[in-house]
């Protein structure tokens, strides 16, 4: 068995208050997605969002079901949307070989029932970031390149968070059932990400941090606007944010992170802003 699946639970603002660093980062924080010839998922009760990690190594990997899901294949009831942080590589859907290099992504509809990932050149492996949510129906499985993205610059270079959001699964560019996923690349000499920070009560959201340079760390900011905590990331390491909570970061040097949402809506603008004096 190549697939490995956990499951975290949700949980609520009153609990998570009285959590030390470990009790916050067993809940939210997930520390490895990456391992040679595994997929690795991670099932989170809120949205039922599924966060993983795909990397195939000498041979081509399938993305097999799992328990949690009582599904007979892992699209069955769920779309899937894909971004590759690696080398070169395929993900192979019914049959149909899409190529993905790095930060290219794939929507996958649901229904689809054989999805197999591989590297192009097992020396320098694919790294497919997954998520996937559950699906009220079916919408075509397509590749976004880099220049199909919805691509917005925002910040200042004077507030420390020049950036480039790049919407790459949003329906500004296709259709999805609930999964939105873009990733945000800061300029070099810039350290924060989604400052002034925000919540979205109707969706949850994972950050996924990568281009952590050797030797630095990003630290996450999570909680209710008036009641913050934070986590501090690794290269390649994901984190949830509860609906409830914010997500914002700060790295010892720039950055790029890849975040996945869903529930209610999809509209990306809808978030409630957090004004920078009001943060505790
Ligand atoms: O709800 C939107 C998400 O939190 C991110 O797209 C925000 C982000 O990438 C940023 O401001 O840097
Ligand atoms: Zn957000």
């Amino acid at each position: 068995m190549s697939t490995s699946i956990e499951t975290r639970y949700a949980s609520s603002p009153l609990e998570a208050k009285s959590w030390d660093t470990a009790q916050a980062r067993e809940a939210l924080h997930i520390p490895s997605l990456f391992e040679p010839g595994q997929v690795k998922l991670v099932y989170s009760h809120y949205d039922r969002f599924i966060t993983g990690g795909a990397m195939p190594a000498q041979q081509p990997l399938p993305l097999e079901t799992v328990d949690p899901l009582k599904a007979e294949y892992f699209l069955e009831r769920r779309e899937l949307g894909i971004i590759n942080t690696g080398g070169a590589g395929t993900v192979t859907v019914d049959g149909e070989v899409f190529e993905l290099d790095f930060k290219e992504a794939l929507y996958i509809g649901r229904g689809k029932k054989e999805v197999v990932f591989a590297s192009k050149n097992a020396a320098s492996p694919a790294l497919f970031y997954i998520n996937s949510t559950p699906a009220h129906m079916t919408y075509p499985t397509r590749r976004v390149t880099r220049k199909e993205a919805d691509v917005v610059v925002l910040g200042g270079q004077e507030t420390s968070n020049h950036r480039t959001i790049n919407k790459l699964l949003v329906n500004s560019v296709l259709p999805t059932c609930q999964l939105q996923m873009g990733m945000t690349e800061l300029k070099p000499g810039n350290t924060w990400n989604t400052m002034p920070a925000h919540t979205h009560d109707r969706r949850m959201e994972v950050y996924f941090y990568f281009e952590v340079p050797q030797g630095q760390a990003v630290c996450h900011f999570w909680g209710q606007p008036q009641e913050t905590r934070h986590i501090w990331m690794q290269n390649n390491q994901a984190v949830i944010s509860p609906p409830w909570s914010i997500h914002s970061g700060a790295g010892t040097s720039n950055y790029t992170f890849i975040w996945g949402m869903a529930g209610e809506n999809l509209d990306y603008g809808d978030m409630d802003h957090c004004a920078i004096p009001d943060l505790r």
